[in-house]
């Protein structure tokens, strides 16, 4: 059977740990492509010793060259500078448009029916930029937001209840930010019991305020740059999602057209991920409270799509 193929864009800290999720699961042979020189190549390598550990038997590249890139079925975009501590994922909008317009230009000559999964900040502007540039059917491109805010909120739920994280199914969606995400407290649960029968109120309004600032505690704590481990792995489970067409539920940043009462504006609301992308955009029962979140999270994301070109 032919193997699929995942080209990652950016072979910063979230695009090597991307490559080294999905060789672990053997998902896909996997191009690591990069401006820099040297820096694709030498951890494409790094990667490629790890095979016999890691069960990989597939082929993975590191180059500077898009023709590498041929008959994608998955191009990860994880070009583009990463924030420091003080600035918000906004500050990095005019560097990292330009980066992701040049590289949808790029991967669409070589890989046209791709995948696209937008990971560079603000990731639901971006995300919108790449639906628009591609001209792909707005299922086949997507947004890491409201992904790695969920994947975040169950960790913080599993620590304070003391169960497994993997019991724990809570859903974050609206946009990747402090302010303008919407975590669905009301919904998440542990194994089916809501965690308002497991918590108490000021424990639960702790775990979502830390959920909002996650982003920012790690790069607080690093310093020097943003997290990587989640989001490499989300990335790899919401691909392996794709590629094994597994129909699995993710909040994920989609180009909306009517859906939640809003229209032209990309983010994250929940989607069946399956073969060729999003298959299906759930349209859950949202409470006239949340409903206000999610109209002021894509405001804010249509403000900051006007203070750019499209
Ligand atoms: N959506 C999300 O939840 C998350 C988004 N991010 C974002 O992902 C992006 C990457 O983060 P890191 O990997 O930590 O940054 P990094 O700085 O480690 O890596 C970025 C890489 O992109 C490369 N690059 C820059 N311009 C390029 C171009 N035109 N073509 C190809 N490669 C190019 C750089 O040479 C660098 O190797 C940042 O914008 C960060 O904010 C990071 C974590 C989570
Ligand atoms: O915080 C950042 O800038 C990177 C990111 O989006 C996250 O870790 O949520």
């Amino acid at each position: 059977m032919k193997r699929h193929k995942v080209s990652i864009i950016g072979a910063g800290a979230v695009g090597a740990i991307v490559a080294q999720n999905l060789a672990q699961r053997d998902a896909a042979d996997i191009v690591l492509l990069d401006v820099a020189e040297g820096i694709p190549q030498g951890k494409a390598l790094d990667l490629l010793h790890a095979s016999p550990i890691y069960k990989f038997h597939g082929v993975i590249e590191g180059t500077n060259d898009y023709t590498s890139t041929v008959d994608s079925n998955i191009v990860v975009i994880t070009a583009g500078m990463p924030r420091k501590p003080g600035m918000s994922r906004k500050d990095l909008l005019s560097t990292n448009v330009n980066i992701t317009r040049n590289v949808v230009h790029e991967a669409m000559k070589y890989s046209p029916e791709a995948v696209i999964m937008v990971v560079a900040n603000p990731v639901d502007v971006l995300t919108h930029i790449a639906y628009k540039k591609s001209g792909l059917p707005r299922n086949r491109v997507i947004g890491l937001s409201g992904t790695l805010d969920s994947i975040r909120l169950q960790s913080f739920i599993a620590q304070a209840v003391g169960v497994s994280a993997e019991d724990v199914m809570a859903m974050v969606i609206g946009a990747h930010g402090k302010d303008n995400m919407l975590p669905l407290m009301r919904l998440a649960n542990v194994c089916g019991i809501p965690v308002k029968e497991l918590l108490d109120e000021e424990t639960l309004e702790k775990i979502e305020k830390r959920t909002r600032e996650a982003g920012a505690e790690v790069v607080s704590l690093l310093k020097t740059r943003s997290a990587f481990y989640g989001p490499g792995a989300i990335v790899a489970e919401m691909i392996e999602a794709i590629l094994k067409d597994r129909n699995k539920v993710f909040p994920a940043a989609v180009f909306l057209t009517g859906e939640y009462g809003i229209q032209d504006c990309t983010l994250a609301v929940p989607v069946i991920l399956g073969k060729n992308g999003i298959k299906k955009i759930l349209e859950i029962n949202l409470t006239e409270e949340e409903k206000a979140s999610l109209h002021a999270a894509a405001q804010a994301v249509k403000e900051m799509l006007a203070s750019i070109e499209l």
